[in-house]
């Protein structure tokens, strides 16, 4: 146990009327907040040099939208994706899921409420307000960012966050005429670029995220622990955790110990009185030695099983299910989904672009939940083991809260595997030395921070395919 814990070229604007007006100097961009928040003591107005240059979003094949930078003047590309909800966006840019996407929001005001410290933790030494370290999409488009912010909790705005973070982001474009194109073509590549000078036939190949293990990239290098009052113990899998999940775990009274992705856990689940698989980013199927680990676990042992996300398509391909890219994902607040085992309809939180195929699943397990818009699958449950998982997010914030009960239903299960075994091998004591887990860190380790290091994780891609050949 100790040793193992040690160890893009673009046809060019099809539409005149998706190609909007620059708009160049430093004339100020006046917002809603602006007119509901005038000059009020709790508005701190922030310079933020970016705000001046002109920027460029540019969909492979597809329009050119001009507006305005607000964060760091370097030029950017990823998978354009699109999230419907309305709240909750420094939650939404530090989820590691969104790792290397270009996320367009289609709430048109988005800043208003500014941008919370990171110093804040709640009682388990976790992010209060973020669901990681650092901003993860490599780029932001918004249709009016909020210069003046106003909440009791900000620090600092939406504009110097991405600045710092080394973050492109753009705003005063219409982002229903970007929503429209990508919902009618699907998710497709896009580039933010920098400064007057936007010269589309001189634009440099558009990177795909997808030829990436982003999982690598956000996952802890090394394992760490959350100590918690109660007695049950999860070996949780890191695949882009968000500090939600394993808020949520610690609240209800488990301690965690997060592993990497790659970490051979079917070895050491004896250990615990649960697994669980987080969420994270990019292509399911990158995840091999995640999804062989599982499938061993499965084989060898009893012990409950709960993935979100990520964590549901790899345990569905462990069990030998499969999965396929949706046109252009979900990402929202307000999906209904359908519980099949009850028939009671729940609204989630939601964040994929991959899903599994239901009719793919194996005979032991059936289909959990379903999505009401689109009738994807949004979960699976084993017929006769406690071992199930769901495509949405129980953990959501800023909500919806529906979902929620789900952890209390896995810890029960956690709860009844613990009482059963300590009751057939009462002699039988695995639990590792808390001793141990002390010697852990509680934060995650060796995680890439900025989306400077996401163009180096493309070079040491291309290496690693490179090592492959
Ligand atoms: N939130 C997640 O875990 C996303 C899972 C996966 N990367 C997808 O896009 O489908």
């Amino acid at each position: 146990m100790i040793a193992a814990l040690s160890k893009h070229v673009a046809a060019r604007p099809t539409s005149p009327n998706l190609k909007l007006a620059l708009t160049r100097g430093t004339r100020r961009h006046a917002t809603v907040a602006d007119a509901a928040f005038p000059r009020s003591p709790m508005i701190r107005p922030r310079a933020a040099p970016a705000y001046q240059q002109p920027a460029t979003l540019t969909i492979r094949d597809g329009p050119i939208f001009s507006g305005q930078s607000f964060g760091s003047c370097r030029d950017v590309s990823g998978e354009a994706v699109f999230t419907t909800s309305i709240v909750g966006y420094n939650e939404s840019l530090t989820d590691p899921s969104y790792r290397g996407q270009i996320l367009v929001f289609t709430q048109p005001l988005i800043g208003n409420y500014g941008v919370p410290s990171r110093e804040a933790r709640d009682e388990f030494n976790l992010l209060k307000h973020f669901e990681s370290e650092y901003i993860q999409p490599a780029g932001v488009v918004v249709a009016d960012v909020a210069r003046k912010y106003s909440h009791w909790t900000a620090i600092q705005s939406l504009g110097d966050w991405c600045t710092q973070q080394g973050v492109a982001a753009i705003t005063g474009v219409d982002t229903r005429a970007i929503v429209t194109f990508l919902r009618e073509r699907g998710s497709e590549l896009g580039k933010i670029s920098i400064g007057e000078a936007y010269d589309a036939d001189q634009d440099e190949a558009f990177q795909d995220p997808a030829n990436v293990n982003l999982v690598k990239q956000v996952s802890t290098k090394a394992p760490f622990h959350i100590a918690s009052a109660g007695d049950l113990h999860i070996a949780l899998i890191d695949c882009g955790v968000k500090e939600g999940i394993l808020r949520s775990l610690s609240q209800r009274g488990a301690s965690v110990t997060v592993f990497p992705w790659d970490f051979p856990i079917d070895r050491l689940a004896h250990h615990f009185d649960g697994v669980f698989i987080s969420n994270g980013p990019g292509d399911p199927t990158y995840c091999v030695p995640t999804v062989e680990a599982l499938r061993n676990l499965m084989g060898s042992s009893q012990i409950p099983v709960f993935g979100i996300c990520l964590g549901h398509q790899l345990l569905a391909l462990a069990a030998g299910a499969k999965t396929t890219k949706l046109k252009y994902g979900n990402r929202a607040h307000n999906i209904p989904c359908l519980d099949l085992t009850t028939g009671r309809c729940h609204i989630t939180s939601q964040n994929h672009g991959y899903a599994v195929d239901a009719n793919t699943l194996p005979p032991d397990f059936k289909e959990y939940w379903v999505n009401l818009n689109d009738s994807s699958n949004e979960g699976m449950i084993h017929k006769s083991r406690p071992i199930f998982s769901t495509q949405f997010h129980p953990e959501a914030k800023g909500g919806p809260m529906d979902t929620a009960f789900l952890f209390d239903v896995y810890l029960e299960s956690v709860r009844r595997y613990k009482d059963t075994r300590r009751l057939l091998f009462p002699n039988n004591d695995h639990r590792v030395e808390s001793l141990l887990f002390n010697t852990l860190t509680n934060a995650r380790v060796g995680v890439r921070t900025d989306s400077i290091n996401f163009a180096e994780g493309m070079q040491q891609q291309k290496q690693d395919n490179r090592d492959l050949v």
